[in-house]
């Protein structure tokens, strides 16, 4: 397989140093049932140090929430892409829903902090894109996320350092998953917006699923052609549900 399977947990404004442990623990107890899993947790920035001193070893790796698009000055409560590396991060998410709808990203800002992350060596930008249900009654799903793709991409040139996930808003924390099928004809249209704007290499970004993943649905949905792993919210908040999850991809790599 030339896409890693990989696994992202956005813990949001939740956990604390306990969870940390407890997950660092989890996770170094069944490593070998993921080996062949690049397993990320995005902690709230605080918790980063912390993260560092409790992971084991390179096949967990580290992620922050969201960036600031500028590199450094008076820019009060926000961190830049350099301060997120240093305290051990190397993926960030950007736009993601709750931040578009109750944060004020607006597209071009995304568009600013993607190109921030990619500038900054070793780290990667997980870009988060996805329909609301009234959009997706209306049948805009396929204009609404290649509108979100082409605002935050349009002046990169490289894809390497990119992950795309595509998020459904009426599947975030409701409980309602997008079915393997409805994630797969989402997948496939991003693979080929990808595919056409950044040639062959566009076919190697990794594209993840979130929405209500769970360990009970996540096999049937990593099972899809272009479903390369998932963005995991309230699950990745349990030990024994984060882990299921992490397993269930290792299947894409067999
Ligand atoms: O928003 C999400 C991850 O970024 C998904 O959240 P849930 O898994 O809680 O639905």
């Amino acid at each position: 397989m030339q896409r890693q399977p990989l696994v992202i947990a956005n813990w949001k404004m939740n956990g604390d140093r306990n969870l940390v442990t407890n997950m660092a623990k989890a996770l170094r107890e069944s490593a070998a049932e993921f080996a062949a899993v690049q397993v990320v947790v995005c902690p709230p920035a605080v918790l980063l140090g912390h993260w560092q001193e409790a992971a084991f070893y390179d096949q967990i790796y580290l992620g922050a929430q969201d960036v600031n698009e500028h590199s450094s000055g008076a820019h009060t409560g926000e961190h830049s892409c350099t301060l997120l590396a240093e305290a051990g991060a190397s993926f960030v998410l950007l736009g993601h829903s709750e931040r578009r709808q109750f944060y004020g990203d607006s597209e071009a800002r995304i568009g600013a902090k993607v190109r921030q992350v990619v500038a900054q060596e070793g780290m990667t930008a997980v870009l988060c894109v996805g329909e609301s249900a009234a959009q997706r009654q209306q049948q805009e799903t396929f204009a609404v996320v290649s509108a979100q793709l082409a605002a935050a991409l349009s002046e990169l040139t490289e894809c390497e350092q990119l992950v795309v996930a595509y998020e459904p808003i009426w599947a975030i924390g409701t409980g309602e998953t997008a079915s393997p099928e409805q994630a797969q004809e989402v997948h496939a249209f991003i693979r080929q917006w990808l595919t056409e704007k950044f040639g062959p290499a566009g076919s190697l970004v990794r594209i993840l699923y979130g929405g209500s993943v769970k360990a009970e649905n996540a096999e049937a949905l990593f099972a899809q052609a272009d479903i390369d792993g998932g963005l995991i919210g309230g699950a990745s908040l349990e030990a024994e549900q984060f882990v299921s999850i992490c397993t269930a991809a290792q299947a894409r790599s067999n």
